[in-house]
């Protein structure tokens, strides 16, 4: 398998390489050259598996065998057994054909733990055979953050740099990140925004000349296709519980950085019947107006009640992008990249291909808490901001009632006090293994919106 970059100007890479770096050197994502594509006969024989070994063959074609098979296997099963809920992913019931994928049940409470649980550990096993150090570098609107400290931080051969907006997060999914002690673990808050950090970010995956020669950046965001690559396969988990392949689903996605809505189209382009795929945002809407009206525009950033999706450029965008350009590198380069200028627009038969396969909705914090009111009064499940975004998007854009929609629930909503406190609702307890987060030890360091500012920090500390 050959992975290439989005902007057609970098070299074409293995799976290691990929799984070793974040954008290309040409600024690009890497995308497989080729999609592995699944039978509905093979597809319904993994009805019933188990987690971990559904997940062996859905990513197997995407490594390729440069990982060995039983190699692959222990590292899954290991990834997935840090769950509290037997089923790993389970499936929750909220209304006749109306569902929810709790994709919270991992060590940081946020569905970044289903790719980082199993990232952490591919980075270690490849590190380890090549006796090789790297920097992870990564930015965070909250989720992320914790769940690649948590993935990676028992890894020797990795330090950790992990940027999130400074006063932009929860309390917390701050003290998520902010407690964990580690001599390699560095957490800098940005006088910034979430779109600030990811800038930073690019840059110094850009210019990595601020390294020691022995080291380069590792991404721990989506845009390293391994986070991508495991977000595939809770699609046709949902998807086979509900009776898949035969029965298609509807997916409802709360979209920040567009990797989970991503991965949901490649797991349909792979073969899975999916009937409706739906990006659900709040007031930072640029997808939705894109996909409404054909006005793809910065707009301020806002800070919601759902911080985790306060992101204005997706960075996964480009990838879908690139298919719906028909791999077309140039027209990719121009409109992503013109994006920081003007308003950018689709061509029709483009806009059309779009909307016909994504439908899209922008929810405000009011209606967010009304929702997460409505949930908890008919069905005393407690769902978070973000989970709550997901399903009014699926009532409000739901085209097929007889088809069963699936709204991924990416978050447990112990996360996010102020949401549930201004729904009326009572705030959960922290799980056992967070009980005493409140009273440990903070660290991090306050910098300057500045790449210099960071970069100087790294290398400082390593
Ligand atoms: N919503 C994310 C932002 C980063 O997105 P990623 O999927 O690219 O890591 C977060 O919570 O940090």
């Amino acid at each position: 398998m050959k992975y290439i970059s989005t902007r057609g100007k970098a070299p074409a890479c293995n799976f290691e390489q990929v799984l070793l770096t974040g954008l290309a050197p040409d600024g690009g994502l890497y995308v497989p050259e080729s999609l592995p594509r699944f039978s509905e006969s093979e597809i319904a024989s993994w009805a019933g598996l188990p987690y971990d070994q559904l997940a062996f063959r859905v990513i197997k074609p995407f490594i390729d065998g440069e990982i060995p098979d039983d190699v692959l296997q222990r590292i899954l099963s290991e990834s997935y057994q840090t769950f509290t809920h037997k089923a790993v992913a389970p499936l929750r019931q909220l209304d006749a054909n109306e569902w929810v994928l709790e994709l919270y049940c991992g060590p940081t409470l946020a569905f970044k733990d289903f790719a980082l649980q199993l990232l952490g550990r591919l980075l270690d096993y490849v590190l380890t055979r090549d006796n090789k150090k790297v920097a992870v570098l990564g930015a965070t609107s909250g989720d992320t953050g914790s769940a690649a400290l948590e993935g990676c931080r028992h890894c020797e051969n990795i330090d950790l740099f992990i940027l999130h907006p400074y006063q932009r997060v929860s309390e917390v999914q701050r003290r998520q990140m902010t407690t964990i002690a580690g001599d390699n673990v560095h957490n800098i808050a940005v006088r910034g925004n979430f779109d600030d950090c990811q800038r930073i970010v690019k840059a110094a995956f850009g210019d990595q000349s601020f390294l020691p020669s022995d080291r380069q950046l590792v991404a721990v965001n989506s845009i390293n296709w391994a986070r991508i690559m495991a977000q595939i396969v809770y699609y046709f988990y949902a998807s086979l519980n509900l009776g898949g392949p035969l029965r298609p689903v509807s997916f409802s996605v709360p979209t920040g950085n567009f990797g989970d809505i991503y991965a949901g189209y490649l797991a349909r382009s792979m073969g899975l019947p999916v009937n409706q795929l739906i990006i659900a945002t709040n007031r930072n809407d640029i997808l939705h107006r894109l996909i409404s009206d054909n006005e793809y525009s910065l707009g301020s950033l806002e800070h919601t009640l759902s911080p985790s999706m306060d992101i204005m450029v997706s960075s996964n965008f480009e990838r879908y992008l690139f298919d719906l350009f028909d791999r077309d590198a140039e027209a990719v380069t121009e409109f992503v990249t013109g994006l920081g200028h003007t308003p950018q627009k689709l061509k029709p038969d483009q806009w059309l291909r779009a909307r016909e396969l994504f439908s899209s909705l922008g929810v405000d914090d009011d209606t967010t808490c009304k929702v997460i009111g409505q949930v908890y009064a008919d069905t005393e499940f407690l769902i978070d901001p973000h989970t709550a975004i997901g399903v009014h998007a699926a009532r409000v854009c739901n085209k097929d009632s007889s088809v069963p929609m699936v709204t991924l629930a990416t978050a447990h909503p112990v996360k996010f006090a102020d949401a549930v406190e201004k729904a009326g609702l009572q705030y959960p307890d922290l799980p056992e293994h967070l009980q005493d987060l409140l009273e440990r030890d903070e660290r991090y360091d306050v910098l300057d919106n500045d790449i210099t500012a960071v970069t100087d920090f790294m290398q400082s500390r390593l």
